[in-house]
């Protein structure tokens, strides 16, 4: 895709950069369990990977009701027996504060599923976060295989594929003790307190072990070798095709990875009627990000500041970035270059870096302005196949802004570039609505007279938290933009009055 696109870069980053963006610290090491002790046997990994099929599990292939879409998050849904246990509201606990405008509830479980099982898992954005519960739908225990085979046919899935799906979803965690007192006893294990009858004995990793393990005949999975064989589904399911798809899992690593990845990625890419997902999202080999444009109407100047990431370049600290920038009339001036600062090399697992460039709050005049940066990368040019990276300079926050520490409010001043003519300037704060969708509230923002000698005029909104992070939203020709990095009053110095 063509940067800027905010949704695609906060999905690009979300998916891509996690040691930077997000929920790497919740997967790491990857038997980490944050809602209790270290020897519970439980991990965030299974608890997340279950609620993505069970938010799936719901779907209607003959009218395209239910699928990936949060609607886990409804107490309604957890309240069901077919989704016992805490597992979906620990996940979502963790997960929903993360979600924004651009990135639904459960996308980071699903980004989890694609860091822990398949590196090159395609990964699309677009999921929509339901309004209401779905109808009930997930597979349980104590059916039999027809009502299984049923089930996962409802969901978009052959025999054959639910074989592997159930033995891709049981290579992590297992059956706990309080939940299933039926099916697991207290174990009376001081290494694993919660008593979880695990799937196989490899449960925060993915490998085949499930079916190894399966066709040896060592396997403890509670779900085939349980004491009350009616709530065997497992041994049900694997046996189902007289063990041919377990058999080919225990001889071949490969088969079961690249299996997984192919029926998580259609688990995933499982979404209600209607809702369109992107195309793949793969990392941006360039891709700037914070960019910062901030007007100062005292000096008519315009404090510019930002980072570049490259993906996946050789370590080397001699190289030598540099940026070129057009101004608003489009011209190239020589002088418009600067080298930026060293890089700073982030790990991304073990398979990729990120390494980051930066420029710092350098003054533009703000009758010049900027319209589109390129960077040359050891005398390479990156500018999008010709198409520069766009910077939009039409309405920029104005250092005017200002907090009151004493009271912790505060004014925000938006510089709006004379030539837009905008009907409406509001600030736009992200909020929830009933069902915990994330919404935007925006604050109408009101102009000061004008002054012309200077490009931007000025428009004002008190807010009453210096902390809250706003982006600017304006309507111009009848049509809403959004602009600006996120920023909140205490990156502003204090009133003077
Ligand atoms: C007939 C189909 C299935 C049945 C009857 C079934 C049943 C169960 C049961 C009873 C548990 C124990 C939950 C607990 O104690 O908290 C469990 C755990 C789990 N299931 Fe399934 N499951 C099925 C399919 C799947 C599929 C398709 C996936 C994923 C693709 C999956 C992923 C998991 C995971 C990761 C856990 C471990 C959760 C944890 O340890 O916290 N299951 N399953």
């Amino acid at each position: 895709y063509v940067w800027p696109s905010p949704q695609l870069d906060a999905l690009e980053a979300m998916r891509w950069d996690q040691n930077r963006f997000g929920i790497a610290p919740l997967i790491r090491p990857c038997d980490l369990f944050i809602f209790g002790p270290a020897n519970s046997g439980r991990s965030n990994a299974a608890d997340w990977i279950r609620t993505a099929y069970h938010d799936m599990a719901t779907y209607n292939i003959t009218d395209g009701t239910g699928g990936m879409d949060a609607s886990i998050r409804f107490a309604a849904e957890q309240a069901r027996p077919e989704n016992a246990g805490d597992g979906f509201a620990n996940t979502l606990n963790v997960l929903q504060p993360v979600s924004n405008r651009y990135v639904s509830s459960l996308l980071t479980s699903l980004t989890l599923i694609r860091i822990a099982a398949a590196q090159k898992l395609p990964s699309r954005g677009g999921r929509l976060d339901a309004a209401v519960p779905n109808q009930p739908g997930v597979p349980e225990p104590q059916e039999g295989l027809d009502s299984h085979v049923a089930s996962f046919s409802r969901q978009g899935f052959t025999k054959e594929e639910m074989i592997g799906l159930v033995a891709c979803g049981h290579t992590f965690g297992g059956v706990q003790h309080a939940t299933f007192p039926t099916i697991v006893p207290d174990l009376h294990d001081s290494n694993n307190v919660d008593s979880v009858a695990h799937f196989d004995t490899t449960n925060t990793h993915f490998d085949n072990n499930v079916a190894t393990e399966y066709i040896s005949g060592t396997t403890l999975n509670p779900l085939v070798v349980g004491l009350n064989d009616t709530t065997n589904s497992d041994k049900r399911i694997f046996g189902s095709d007289g063990n041919a798809t377990m058999e080919a899992f225990a001889q071949s690593p490969d088969l079961f990875a690249s299996t997984c990845a192919n029926l998580f990625a259609r688990m995933l890419d499982t979404v209600p009627k209607g809702v369109q997902l992107t195309d793949v999202i793969t990392p941006l080999p360039v891709k700037p990000n914070t960019i910062k444009l901030i007007y100062d109407a005292l000096t008519e100047t315009i404090a510019f500041s930002g980072e570049v990431r490259l993906w996946d370049v050789p370590a080397n600290l001699s190289r030598v970035v540099r940026m070129l920038w057009d101004d608003r009339s489009g011209s190239t001036s020589t002088a418009n270059n600067i080298t930026l600062s060293t890089g700073s090399i982030i790990p991304i697992g073990s398979r990729h870096t990120a390494t980051w460039y930066f420029f710092n709050l350098f003054p533009l005049s703000a009758s010049s302005g900027v319209s589109s940066i390129r960077f040359v990368v050891d005398g390479k040019l990156e500018d999008q196949q010709g198409k520069g990276f766009a910077v939009n300079d039409d309405l920029v926050f104005a250092n005017s802004s200002c907090s009151m520490p004493a009271d912790g409010t505060g004014t925000f001043d938006v510089a709006v570039r004379k030539d837009v003519a905008p009907t409406r300037v509001y600030l736009e704060q992200t909020s929830r609505d009933s069902t915990s969708r994330p919404i935007i509230v925006e604050i109408d923002m009101t102009p000061k007279p004008v002054d012309s000698s200077k490009a931007y005029a000025i428009w004002s909104a008190n807010v009453s938290s210096t902390f809250e992070s706003y982006t600017i939203g304006a309507e111009v020709g009848g049509v809403k933009i959004t602009r600006g990095l996120g920023m909140s009053l205490n990156q502003f110095g204090e009133c003077s009055s």
